[in-house]
């Protein structure tokens, strides 16, 4: 997975493209394959997005425009706001995806803060970079303000980030005035003291917040009477020319642009007369207000002079024109050379590159963060598409599974029961489930159920399971959709919302039966927390499993998080770490862990060990210095169902986890139980996990 990093300011006007550029420079160091993505762009009609345009034309990368950014801004705004921001962040995450694969290393850069969207757009960047599992850059501006007023909306922005739990990598602030720059760098020190964090602080330039010409007609909506030749001139301030010609000259000063009615061909003249003086300073242009144009005497005269400066004309009054002036946005353009060299000598100058530069070398995706897990499991189950047998066709639950299932096109649906009965229903609940897009199969007229009986019957004989026991076999639910999956008429099952466990799992023990290499069927829980995506083992099935069994399921589960993209660490819980505790229990998980080390050796797991020395980074330092396991477990192993089972659904139900499973491992062929307290996305996960896992069985 490439590395990535989501640049962010705490407002509008930051300056975040000289970091973009500088960051970018480092990045090429190290990698010709880097990528620019934004979730958001705001429009501007036909005009491209600046920062990507600067990017993809400065360091000539080979990606797509159209494939570099997912909404526009007022377009997202639309959709969060009709309810539909879990499939905007599933688009952005889509196109991230796309992106990512094509690079060693992606800048994913936040929206451009709007005036009308402010607070949305908080929290929409920290919800992306969160998802994304990117760490975060912060850029903030000291343009024009004390200390406080610059870094109260920094902070603010800072602090929203760690809430949502991001972890924040860089703090800048932008377009600082000289006396400032101390101050404010020792403030962010002091606020921030964790010295892997980068912290830094830019002062203004002005070549960098001066707009050319080229970008003042554009915001102003100009009229480009004169000098097209040099709308890159940068105006460094404005003088207002409202007076007698022989009071501006002395107010003219370096590279100003002079704004002044249109009819004042006086002032005209004699400005461009001081441009050409070596007496005044050279100017940057005009901008004539009002609407107003040389008339046919004076055009004609402006036209012979050669090398004139750009002269602009708006409809605006003069005073107008001034306050629409002081709202022009001044960018970093991919065809400014001159602006793009000012920004990264400023940025090797104010930002220490050797540590970024090694900051940024060190990110690697930080495990799997629950929306990427979700769309990789989606997409991975459409590559290849199944067929799901749900025996709990009419309970309200798997209904409306069905329903979102069969929406998402994700896999082909076949429920238990009779249809005239689910299309009631699913009509009585308003449950808008179109059957033509599944199968409904009834036991008691299905013409296989016969051979179902006769399959029983020879496989089971041996415990004394004659033809009518079948019979009586197959009106159960359970057994009926397991020999679906058995025979080929369903590529995997899931159910366990109505049914216990037990019920729902045995007939798949006694007719499925486990794969050559396993002699024990166990289970994994994919709990999607906050931050990541772990693996819990053994939670439903294994009461109480003695070593030999214990390592079966850690090396089963460690499979089975490889197999869904997550990179098994393997925690084999205890009430001891090391030899901090003693008892048989103690020494079971000991043992177990062994056997795995001699079955297993390249696979990183170490127990016993506790639940805070597996997942807490200082905990385990201190418990367990050295673990390759401690504090970055991925994979925890329970030593029996009762602390399994217990713990899934503490931490399910006190923190708002989602826990897809119990996904059975180490059967012949997929069948999956669900908690009967399980919800409606709960069913839908599990049947997406299963058609995954069908994928492996021909
Ligand atoms: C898994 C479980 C249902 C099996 O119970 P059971 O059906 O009474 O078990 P039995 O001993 O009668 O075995 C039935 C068959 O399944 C097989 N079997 C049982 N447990 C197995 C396992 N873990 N792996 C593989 N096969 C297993 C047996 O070998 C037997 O096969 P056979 O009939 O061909 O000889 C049982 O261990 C159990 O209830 N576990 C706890 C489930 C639970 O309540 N979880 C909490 C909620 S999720
Ligand atoms: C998995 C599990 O605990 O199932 P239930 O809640 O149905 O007992």
């Amino acid at each position: 997975m490439a590395g990535s990093i989501y640049l962010t300011t705490s407002e509008s006007g930051c300056g975040k493209s000289l970091v973009l550029l500088g960051i970018s420079e480092i990045l090429l160091r190290k990698t010709n394959k880097i990528g620019i993505f934004r979730p958001f762009i705001s429009r501007r009609g036909e005009i491209r997005d600046k920062n990507i345009e600067l990017i993809l034309k400065h360091f000539n990368l080979q990606l797509n425009y159209e494939d570099t950014y997912a909404f526009y801004l007022d377009e997202g705004l639309r959709l969060i706001q009709e309810g539909k921001k879990d499939w905007v962040i599933e688009k952005v995450i889509e196109k991230f995806k796309a992106i990512e694969e094509k690079c060693d290393f992606v800048i994913c850069e936040g929206s451009d803060f709007s005036v009308d969207s402010v607070s949305f757009e908080f929290d929409i960047n920290a919800t992306l970079a969160k998802n994304l599992g990117c760490p975060v850059m912060v850029v903030g501006k000291g343009t024009g303000r004390n200390l406080e007023e610059t870094l109260n909306p920094l902070f603010l922005a800072y602090d929203s980030f760690i809430n949502k739990g991001c972890r924040v990598m860089g703090v800048i602030i932008n377009k600082v005035s000289d006396q400032n720059l101390q101050p404010l760098l020792d403030t962010l020190n002091n606020r921030i003291p964790d010295e892997s964090i980068i912290k830094a602080v830019i002062p203004n330039n002005r070549i960098l917040e001066s707009p050319t010409l080229r970008e003042i007609a554009e915001q102003l909506n100009a009229e480009v009477l004169y000098g097209e030749e040099r709308l890159e001139n940068q105006a460094y301030n404005i003088t207002t020319a409202a007076m007698q010609v022989q009071n501006v000259l002395p107010r003219l000063v370096e590279n100003s642009l002079v704004i002044t009615p249109g009819d004042r061909a006086d002032v005209i003249l004699g400005v461009l007369q001081a441009h050409a003086s070596v007496n005044y300073p050279p100017l940057a242009g005009i901008l004539l207000s009002t609407g107003f144009k040389p008339d046919h005497a004076i055009d004609n005269l402006l036209r012979g002079i050669s090398q004139i400066i750009p002269i602009l004309s708006v409809k605006t009054n003069t005073y107008e024109t001034v306050s629409n002036y002081n709202k022009i946005h001044s960018y970093i353009t991919h065809d400014n050379a001159l602006k793009i060299k000012t920004s990264m000598s400023i940025f090797e100058k104010y930002i220490d590159t050797d540590k970024l530069e090694k900051e940024l070398s060190d990110i690697r995706s930080e495990g799997l963060t629950p929306k990427m897990f979700e769309y990789q499991l989606t997409q991975k189950a459409k590559s290849q598409r199944k067929r799901i047998v749900l025996p709990e066709g009419d309970d309200p639950r798997v209904l409306k599974a069905a329903a979102i299932l069969s929406e998402r096109d994700i896999v082909d649906l076949i429920l238990v029961g009779d249809e005239d009965e689910l299309r009631q229903k699913a009509n009585k609940l308003s449950i808008s489930l179109d059957f033509n897009k599944v199968l409904v199969t009834n036991p008691k007229i299905n013409s296989k159920t016969p051979q179902y009986i006769n399959k029983i019957v020879e496989l089971r004989q041996h415990k004394g399971v004659n033809h009518d026991m079948a019979k009586d076999l197959i009106n159960d639910v359970s057994y009926f959709a397991t020999m679906m999956v058995l025979e080929g008429d369903a590529d995997g099952m899931v159910s366990g919302a109505v049914h216990t466990t037990q019920h729902t799992i045995r007939p798949a023990l006694q007719l499925i039966k486990t794969k050559p290499e396993y002699n024990v069927v166990s289970s994994v829980f994919f709990m999607s927390l906050a931050d990541r995506v772990l693996v819990y083992g053994d939670c439903a099935v294994n009461p109480n499993p003695n070593a030999e069994e214990l390592a079966e399921i850690a090396i089963a589960s460690a499979e089975t998080s490889r197999n869904f993209g997550i990179e098994p660490k393997v925690a084999m819980l205890s009430y001891s770490s090391g030899d901090s505790g003693k008892g048989e229990e103690v020494e079971k998980v000991r043992k177990a862990t062994e056997i795995v080390k001699s079955k297993v050796p390249d696979l990183a797991i170490d127990g016993p060990i506790q639940y805070d020395a597996a997942v807490d980074t200082s905990v385990g330092a201190k418990k367990l210095p050295g673990s390759p396991v401690a504090g970055k477990a991925t994979v925890l192993i329970f030593p029996d169902l009762n602390t399994g089972n217990n713990t899934y659904k503490a931490v399910q139900r006190e923190t708002g986890a989602i826990a897809i499973g119990p996904v059975l491992q180490g059967l012949n062929k997929p069948v999956n139980d669900l908690s009967r307290g399980c919800k409606v996305d709960d069913i839908v996960n599990t049947v997406i996990i299963t058609a995954i896992q069908s994928q492996d069985y021909k």
